[in-house]
């Protein structure tokens, strides 16, 4: 039963593309519930995990990264994050620290700051994360440069791939959660439908397994998920889906050498969709082209966007 002193509410992480958004959610929810590869702009839609703990439940929405829009894609994936910011009760503002050109991207706080931040009338936990990649000196001159220009409600330095300073940051959003009972039962994970993760893990196999433009070019729409194991469970699940990509000559890089490439990708992501929902699963993966999707209104909007 939760106590008193249980604090529950919406946690937004905001930030750059490659950030490191993805990677904080699943290490705060302990799985793999948001994509992440080392490629930019994986995250498309916005996603929600559910972290719980006796004191606390936090509803983290992930976003997807914050860029010039070049194309109408682009443009619906910013409405996503500007949505997630008003459902917001705190938002975590991510900027990555990085080895090379100064410790992290000054002009890029600054946009953050000025069109997303300041109008959200939110309160701001400012989050640098990899740590791992600078020195002590460098957080904590960089913590006091943040505390300066943006006057947040809390600065704090992480790793979230080594799992640095995650309990603090839980402990500096908590003052923010409103409710005083949770919402969502102890064992919810994420309040997205299984389907929607399992287009995210096909994604997420052709971001690993494809260069140059496919993966960018590519969506995946989950046409059938069948779980004729309920009736017999000898059965394996049916899940029939469509990649959607712009051209023929991307149609055939997925399809490869007498198929062997999307043999590949559909047995790495039969594998992970198996992990997920705990069943043996029959995956079908059909290709088709769709010219110039990521630039119609309505294809988008039949995509979820
Ligand atoms: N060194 C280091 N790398 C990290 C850390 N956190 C994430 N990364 C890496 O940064 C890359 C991007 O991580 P993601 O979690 O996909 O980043 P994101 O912000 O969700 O990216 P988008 O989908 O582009 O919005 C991956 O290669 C991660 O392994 C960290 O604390 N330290």
């Amino acid at each position: 039963m939760p106590s008193s002193s249980f604090s529950c509410g919406f946690a937004s992480i905001i930030g750059p593309p490659n950030a490191g958004k993805s990677t904080l959610m699943n290490a705060l929810l302990d799985c793999k519930l948001s994509i992440v590869t080392p490629k930019p702009q994986t995250t498309r839609k916005r996603i929600t995990g559910i972290y719980h703990d006796k004191q606390m439940q936090v509803v983290f929405l992930d976003t997807p990264g914050i860029m010039e829009p070049m194309q109408k894609l682009h443009e619906a994936m910013l409405l996503a994050t500007r949505d997630t910011l008003r459902d917001a009760d705190v938002i975590i503002a991510m900027l990555p620290f990085r080895k090379k050109e100064g410790p992290f991207d000054r002009d890029f706080a600054a946009t953050l700051q000025n069109d997303w931040l300041k109008t959200s009338g939110k309160p701001i936990v400012a989050v640098f994360n990899k740590s791992d990649l600078v020195t002590l000196k460098e957080q904590s001159e960089a913590e006091a440069f943040i505390r300066e220009a943006w006057n947040p409600a809390a600065v704090l330095s992480i790793s979230a791939l080594k799992g640095v300073n995650l309990p603090e940051l839980l402990e500096a959003l908590r003052p923010f959660l409103p409710m005083n009972q949770p919402l969502y039962p102890e064992d919810a994970l994420s309040t997205a439908p299984e389907r929607f993760f399992v287009s995210e893990i096909i994604r997420e196999k052709i971001f690993l397994l494809y260069g140059r433009e496919v993966p960018y070019s590519a969506e995946v729409v989950v046409d059938e998920f069948r779980e004729q194991h309920e009736n017999d469970p000898s059965r394996k699940d049916l899940i029939r889906c469509s990649v959607i990509v712009e051209r023929d000559t991307q149609k055939q890089i997925l399809i490869g050498h007498k198929g062997q490439a999307l043999k590949k990708l559909g047995q790495a992501a039969r594998t992970e969709i198996e992990e997920l929902i705990g069943r043996p699963v029959f995956l079908e993966l059909f290709i088709k082209v769709r010219p110039d999707w990521r630039k119609k209104h309505t294809l988008l909007k039949s995509y979820g966007y």
